[in-house]
């Protein structure tokens, strides 16, 4: 196994406007990498051109020294040891479960004893032995979509790409789900690209996460690093939640900054140069002292209050509360922390 490799990746099918421009990645074996962004920001494209189903118009890929693609030639999708699931499970109704998991082996040339073994090993990784023998119509959406991994592993892929696997699926079963592709993560030592658009899935599941719009890569980092270091408006406003305030930033501060000093940058300061600032609501503490807001919304989230608090510019930010606040309310609050995007 070795490392994927993306060189200056582009795409352009002539439409006007490049799906995918200078892409360069590398994701390290046995990594797990989440492709974030919004819809139509070309995530699927890159995905598509690591598997061979499309050739980049530009640039190359490489897994280790071997090069897959580049704009004159390109290796088959069939011979890349890769494997690929999809948002739609993209299982044969005709055959039951241990065939769909099989078929890839059958194709390969596999005998049988060797083929039952890795489905039973497969089935069990994926807690599925006992639904060997149903067809997929008879299966929950989250156990199809176990059978589709299940139908990953058998044949020890090098890089397992995944688009929007969950997509289809409610959250209580997604949560479930990603502890699955966790365990499938660990047990196959692929290494993962998993497209989707819900930041908290990428977070909570991978090792690396790479954000793009409009084509383009804007950061790839570890989850903590892009939350508490996220670069620019887009990311940060992608990232976990938080309020992005203009703010009169000190010029030569850090781009991290605290209270007290976090007082200054608030009231108007004619002239003065505005920043892009990320305030995360578990930073913005209700206190005896700080920056006068009217409560705007409070929402009752179980745990907690959600809150949406208006500051004396029009701005808004949001914070947690333990107590309930009425809307409408003048409370005092406290920034501890505050980023510059
Ligand atoms: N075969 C194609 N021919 C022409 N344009 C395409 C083709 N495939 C994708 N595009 C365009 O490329 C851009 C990126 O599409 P892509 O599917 O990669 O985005 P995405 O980030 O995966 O979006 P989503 O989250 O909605 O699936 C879009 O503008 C899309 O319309």
């Amino acid at each position: 196994m070795a490392q994927l490799i993306l060189n200056h990746v582009s795409k352009d099918f002539g439409t006007g406007k490049p799906a995918v421009t200078g892409v360069s990645l590398n994701i390290r074996e046995g990594g797990f990498l989440a492709l974030l962004g919004p819809s139509g920001c070309g995530k699927t494209t890159v995905l598509r051109m690591i598997a061979g189903f499309e050739q980049p118009s530009d640039g190359e890929i490489f897994l280790g020294e071997w090069r897959l693609a580049d704009v004159n030639a390109m290796v088959p999708p069939e011979k890349r040891n890769m494997a690929m699931v999809f948002q739609s499970y993209a299982l044969w109704p005709h055959m039951s479960v241990a065939e769909n998991v099989g078929y890839p082996l059958k194709v390969r040339g596999v005998g049988r004893a060797a083929r039952d073994r890795k489905i039973r090993e497969a089935l069990e990784a994926v807690r599925l032995e006992a639904y060997a023998d149903r067809r997929p119509a008879d299966l929950s959406g989250g156990q199809r979509q176990r059978v589709a991994l299940a139908r990953c592993l058998v044949t020890d892929p090098d890089v397992v790409l995944l688009d929007e696997p969950l997509a289809n699926l409610d959250r209580h079963l997604r949560q479930e789900m990603e502890e699955t592709f966790r365990e499938f993560h660990a047990r196959s030592g692929a290494s993962m690209i998993y497209v989707t658009h819900d930041q908290a899935e990428a977070m909570a599941l991978a090792t690396d996460v790479a954000v793009m719009a409009e084509g383009r890569l804007l950061q790839l980092a570890s989850p903590q690093e892009i939350y508490a270091r996220p670069e620019g408006r887009l990311v940060g406003g992608l990232i976990g939640q938080g309020a992005i305030l203009h703010l009169a930033w000190p010029v030569g501060a850090d781009r991290a900054l605290e209270w007290p000093a976090l007082q200054a940058c608030f009231g108007p300061k004619p002239g003065a140069h505005l920043a892009d600032v990320l305030v995360r609501p578990q930073d913005v503490v209700i206190s005896d002292e700080g920056l006068d807001v009217v409560v705007e919304t409070a929402v009752f989230e179980g745990e907690r209050h959600a809150l949406r608090l208006r500051l004396p510019d029009g701005q808004t930010l949001r914070a947690f509360s333990r107590r309930p606040v009425t809307v409408g309310e003048r409370i005092r609050v406290v920034i501890r922390s505050a980023w510059r995007l």
